[in-house]
């Protein structure tokens, strides 16, 4: 088929380099000119793990233009462009306006227009009602959400769990199921909206997992109990499942905090108060400051303190920093007077124009440095944001001389060996997390359990 994609974010390339491998004559366009230019030289614009190799291995069956009215005749165009939170929290859907708009005045008669970008159920009846059907050229409009994580997005491409077809004619419905030919995935037909409903309700349901046990986490600290313990036993129930299981200073990213925020925002206008989202949103809110608030009990103040923030990418295996735990811990902390040095092996900060080479002032009172040496080096405190395997893997021993008292690790993520730490004489804080005493050290276990449990 002649497939079109619009918007080469995480989805839009993926995408356009899984259908040219899947055999599709493929076409994306992007309209930012620094990720065309790097898409021209073969290479994404963002880590992705293999990404550039299917890029080069799409060769002629994937070709990059500028914008819509490039792409010439297409049975199907993909439309993948970006849906940012608005200022309510609603989804702002501007791009995707715009890319329909420029879509149905463009595309030939008989097009599928396929929408990829998670937008609010009943956008897609709106945008059928406001651009596709005055066109009158006999266009279809179908969503097809996508369900790939960042860093694993080329398996997530070739083996998802389901693929999501809401249509309301069958022949557009069918041919959408034809793109992911030789893809072995069940496809669950629905309607439109429904379709939009199931990747909000996915995501919002992962998302409630999430602060659901970073809540019996904190609890674990006030009663005295494990949770690495504790969630290893609850996920072992296959109606419950191991995953998403995991305590810390909850999830960021380019998709939960939004897509929380945006289904939140279509109940409330639809007149329904989503307490329980509410509640995820607020839990995973405070599960940052929690940090803050522990390191200033442990620090006795934050002014002048020295801490090194590790990990800026919002989950390790991707340089994205959209909404990242790390960063607005680090940003919290260097409002209150600390001194934090921030330091991530891959991260890309839109504004300081990716990893840097050597340290980069990044507001007052915050630098990010070149290496996880140069971040702790004096530090009173650690901060691990991200588990990168960098950080899990690093000679703690080494890291423990370079720094200075008290000395404290805030495991934001349950990702280090707490007794390991807390016997080399590490001030070991993590999530939920029960450390034994070390020999000699006494205060180790009461302090990480009982100080900053209240929910700062
Ligand atoms: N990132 C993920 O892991 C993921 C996973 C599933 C779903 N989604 C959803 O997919 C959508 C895209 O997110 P993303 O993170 O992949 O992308 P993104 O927001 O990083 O990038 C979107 C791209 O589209 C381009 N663009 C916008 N309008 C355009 C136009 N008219 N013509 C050409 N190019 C245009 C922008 O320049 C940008 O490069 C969002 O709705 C998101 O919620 C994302
Ligand atoms: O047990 C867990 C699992 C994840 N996280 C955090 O949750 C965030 C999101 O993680 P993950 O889901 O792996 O990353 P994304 O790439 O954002 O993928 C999510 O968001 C995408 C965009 O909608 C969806 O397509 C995917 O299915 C969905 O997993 C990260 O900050 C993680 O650190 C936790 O804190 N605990």
């Amino acid at each position: 088929m002649r497939v079109g994609v619009v918007g080469a974010g995480y989805v839009g390339l993926v995408a356009a380099a899984g259908l040219a491998l899947g055999g599709h004559q493929t076409v994306i366009a992007e309209a930012n000119p620094s990720r065309l230019a790097r898409l021209r030289e073969r290479r994404a614009p963002f880590l992705e793990p293999g990404l550039d190799e299917w890029l080069r291995r799409a060769g002629e069956r994937l070709s990059v233009v500028s914008s819509v009215r490039e792409m010439g005749p297409r049975d199907a165009i993909m439309i993948a462009v970006g849906t940012p939170s608005g200022v309510s929290g609603q989804g702002d859907l501007t791009q995707v306006r715009q890319a329909v708009e420029e879509v149905v005045r463009t595309a030939a008669p008989g097009t599928v227009i396929v929408m990829k970008s998670t937008v609010p159920p009943g956008t897609g009846r709106e945008l059928v009602r406001q651009y596709v059907a005055p066109a009158r050229r006999g266009l279809a409009y179908v969503s097809n959400p996508e369900f790939l994580r960042e860093g694993k997005a080329l398996h997530d491409w070739l083996h998802p769990d389901r693929i999501v077809v809401g249509a309301e004619e069958a022949w557009a419905a069918e041919r959408v199921a034809e793109l992911y030919r030789g893809i072995d995935a069940p496809v669950l037909r629905t309607d439109i909206t429904s379709a939009e409903m199931i990747k909000y309700a996915a995501n919002a349901l992962l998302a409630t997992k999430i602060s659901f046990i970073n809540e019996i986490a904190n609890l674990c600290e006030l009663v005295g109990a494990h949770i690495d313990d504790v969630a290893t036993g609850v996920g072992m129930d296959p109606r419950l499942g191991p995953h998403f299981l995991q305590a810390g200073i909850g999830y960021g990213g380019s998709c939960f905090p939004k897509d929380t925020r945006a289904l939140y925002f279509t109940a409330a206008v639809n007149g329904y108060a989503f307490e329980l989202l509410r509640a995820v949103i607020e839990v995973n809110r405070r599960q940052r400051i929690r940090v803050v608030h522990r390191l200033n009990t442990l620090l006795g103040g934050l002014a002048e303190r020295s801490v090194a923030v590790l990990g800026l990418a919002f989950k390790p295996g991707t340089d994205d920093t959209r909404e990242s735990p790390g960063l607005e811990i680090a940003r919290t902390l260097a409002g209150y007077g600390a001194k934090v040095q921030v330091y991530d092996p891959a991260a890309v900060l839109p504004d300081s124009g990716g990893p840097p080479g050597s340290p980069v002032v990044l507001s007052p009172g915050l630098v990010r440095v070149a290496s996880l040496e140069d971040a702790v080096r004096s530090a009173q405190a650690v901060v691990v944001a991200t588990e990168w395997p960098e950080f899990v893997e690093a000679d703690w021993e080494r890291l423990y001389r370079l720094m200075a008292a008290p000395r404290v690790v805030f495991d934001g993520r349950n990702c280090l060996d707490a007794a390991r730490l807390a016997a080399m004489g590490f001030r070991y804080v993590g999530v939920g997390r029960r450390v034994a005493p070390a020999t000699g050290d006494a205060d180790v276990a009461p302090a990480s359990l009982a100080e900053g449990t209240g929910g700062a």
